[in-house]
């Protein structure tokens, strides 16, 4: 694809496929199913009445007995509230529906996590909060998707201090966990250090925020990161700044998103679709880092990106081009390896394991298995075109959920042995 015309017409040739994969044979994309014979009247007296009552007394005496009767350990809920579906923005509890369900697909398919998607109808963050509180105890974790900046933070905090399962944000910290690797990964490919790299942040919500938090605990220079939103530059003398804003704000004279980006060594999109200019993109320093991450649009085409610069490193949040910054590369491992542990929170020594374990995997040689996924695809090499693994890659789910694993352990937080099946 070198030109708009042809990404639009690609656009709409899939968006008509994807129609037909989501209604045929059967609506949706993931379904329930029984994983123990309950073929005969004997069996059927075990797994329901009466034989179900002793699990049922095993577990009111001792709650913990839930992860030995029951699904808890391998589920979890992916909550929204529809309020920042992807780069769509609200289109509401129902809407996402199809978004919740391919998550769960993927930790299904990824992780071999159970999960049930769950849409709810929310206005305040209260309500929400309650919510999910109330149906906890059917979980071993709480994935939360596609929340809006603020209430995201504050619904997430809560939930962590009020449960004691893992409750994740995904849009924040799977986010943040991808763009951190795939950053520190490209800017070694060009020469440049984190600590020195001047980086903008486009979207200053959910996932721009937990991305500069991150990036900042990873040795980033706060002085040498810009965030911005609709307003443009986030600086200390705005007036206009929720505390989450403020706590990111710079002080400079920079004011637009063309000031912003003059002389940065990288871009960061987490906002909406085609909002960088060529102007922009020619205006940042030599060997720039582009990851234009809103799905389904990035905020800038890999092609005219391309055509502006042949010396950048390009990553966009979709499953069509080089370099994939998508959060599907962290949320199943993390949670496989946190549910493994039964860790009680996802910190951030977690994390940042994570982050180790995906950076180490891109630079080992890549299984036949992940190049057969990709039509077309012959190598692939740690370089420009490919600076992260490839969501298929079956060492994800070994490394990725290991390491977070034994940085839960190391951390306090695990709550059983570091598994005997889990590489030593
Ligand atoms: N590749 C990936 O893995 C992921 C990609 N994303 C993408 O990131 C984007 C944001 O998601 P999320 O953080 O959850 O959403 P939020 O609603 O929490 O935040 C959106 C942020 O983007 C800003 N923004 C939106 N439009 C513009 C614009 N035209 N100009 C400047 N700023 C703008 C908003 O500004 P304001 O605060 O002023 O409203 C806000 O700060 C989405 O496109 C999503 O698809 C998100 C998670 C994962
Ligand atoms: C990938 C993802 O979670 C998002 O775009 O919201
Ligand atoms: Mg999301």
């Amino acid at each position: 694809m070198t030109d708009p015309e042809s990404f639009a017409h690609h656009d709409a040739d899939l968006n008509k496929q994807a129609l037909a994969y989501h209604a045929e044979p059967r609506p949706g994309k993931i379904g329930i199913e029984v994983t123990k014979s309950a073929s005969t009247q004997h069996e059927l007296s075990l797994a329901y009445t009466p034989g179900v009552a002793e699990p049922v007394r095993h577990i009111h005496d001792d709650p913990e007995n839930a992860y030995r009767y029951t699904n808890k350990g391998n589920l979890v809920a992916v909550i929204t509230d529809g309020s920042a579906v992807l780069g769509l923005g609200k289109v509401g509890a129902q809407a996402s529906k199809p978004v919740m369900e391919g998550k769960s697909v993927l930790f299904k398919r990824f992780a071999d996590i159970d999960c049930f998607d769950i849409e709810v109808e929310a206005r305040h963050p209260q309500a929400f909060i309650e919510t999910v509180v109330r149906i906890a105890p059917t979980f071993g974790g709480i994935n939360l998707e596609d929340i809006a900046a603020p209430h995201c933070f504050e619904i997430e905090q809560a939930l962590i201090e009020q449960l004691d399962i893992p409750v994740f944000h995904d849009d924040q910290h799977g986010t943040a966990i991808i763009i951190a690797a795939g950053l520190l990964n490209a800017l070694e490919l060009q020469g440049k250090s984190l600590a020195e790299a001047r980086i903008v942040v486009l979207g200053a919500g959910a996932a721009g925020i937990a991305a500069i938090r991150l990036l900042l605990a990873l040795g980033a220079h706060r002085d040498n990161i810009f965030a911005i939103d609709r307003q443009g530059v986030i600086h200390v003398g705005r007036q206009d700044l929720n505390p989450y804003k403020f706590g990111i704000a710079a002080d400079t004279e920079r004011r637009t998103l063309a000031d912003a980006m003059d002389g940065a060594d990288a871009f960061i999109g987490v906002s909406g679709p085609d909002l960088v200019t060529a102007d922009m993109l020619a205006s940042m320093a030599p060997r720039p880092v582009v990851f234009a991450l809103s799905n389904p649009v990035p905020e800038v085409r890999p092609a005219l990106a391309r055509e502006v610069r042949d010396d950048l490193i390009m990553a966009t949040g979709r499953s069509d081009y080089p370099n994939q910054i998508n959060n599907v590369l962290g949320f199943p491992f993390i949670f496989r390896g946190a549910l493994d542990v039964r860790a009680s929170r996802i910190n951030e020594n977690m994390q940042i394991a994570a982050v180790e374990a995906l950076r180490a995997i891109t630079r080992e040689p890549v299984p036949a298995e992940v190049l057969a996924a990709y039509e077309g695809l012959e190598s692939l090499e740690f370089g420009p075109d490919y600076i992260i693994p490839k969501p298929f890659d079956p060492r994800l789910r070994e490394r990725v959920s290991a390491a977070v694993a034994r940085a839960a352990i190391e951390s306090g937080v695990a709550r059983a042995p570091y598994p005997a099946h889990y590489p030593g």
